[in-house]
């Protein structure tokens, strides 16, 4: 098993306990995490990629508790073996699409990914000498895609994700996503309520507000 989340639960200062269902994903799997607003997806997302520490529960990834390592240890974790793609690109605007992604091979210390492969991978090579706000959404998520992957994760976590794609993009940022995943031997978890993605990954949990 690649990846384990094992009785999670947290709390938002003044909130009431989340209960989440456990995760189990081996290699090259995806998994939705779907919900309705506000019962804790993105919370369970951010727990999963070891940005919230929770109050119960474990998460393990490649045979390391995540949840026990703190502060640079988990920093370096992080960069090192998860990507995250993030409902809005956030990409940094200074720099050229490149340089976005060299960004991540410089922060992981690790060499990653051919960013001219994985550019091209994703169709949007073309745009690599490009300020990245002169892009589209779809050439901006690709992009965001893109970053997630380029330190070959482990793990690859994405919230909504689609959410401002038309049909078309949402077909084709998910089928990369799951492509990329399997060749990399990744899981992929994905928050989403785009029921047009549930047409492309079949296996899923819902997290219930108590
Ligand atoms: N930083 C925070 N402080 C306090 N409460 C928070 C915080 N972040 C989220 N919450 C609350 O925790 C609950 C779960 O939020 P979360 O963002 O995980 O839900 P979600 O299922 O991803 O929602 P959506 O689908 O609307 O994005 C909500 O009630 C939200 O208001």
């Amino acid at each position: 098993m690649l990846l384990e989340a094992n009785s999670l639960k947290y709390a938002h200062s003044g909130q009431k306990v989340m209960t989440f269902p456990d995760v189990k994903l081996d290699a090259g799997e995806a998994l939705l995490i779907l919900g309705k607003s506000g019962s804790g997806k993105t919370t369970l997302l951010n727990i999963l990629a070891g940005l919230l520490a929770p109050i119960q529960g474990e998460v393990i990834l490649d045979g390391v508790k995540l949840t026990s390592l703190q502060g640079q240890k988990l920093d370096m974790f992080r960069g090192k073996n998860i990507g995250i793609v993030f409902q809005k690109p956030h990409l940094v605007a200074a720099l050229p699409v490149r340089q976005n992604l060299e960004l991540v091979h410089f922060f992981s210390k690790k060499k990653g990914q051919d960013i001219d492969q994985l550019l091209t991978e994703l169709g949007i090579h073309h745009k690599a000498k490009s300020s990245v706000l002169t892009l589209s959404e779809g050439e901006a998520q690709r992009v965001s895609i893109a970053r997630a992957l380029a330190n070959s994760p482990k793990l690859i976590l994405a919230d909504e994700p689609t959410s401002s794609l038309d049909d078309e993009n949402t077909e084709n940022v998910i089928q990369l996503l799951k492509v990329q995943a399997a060749k990399i031997g990744a899981a992929l978890v994905i928050v989403t309520h785009d029921h047009r993605v549930k047409n492309q990954v079949s296996n899923y949990i819902e997290v219930k507000s108590a």
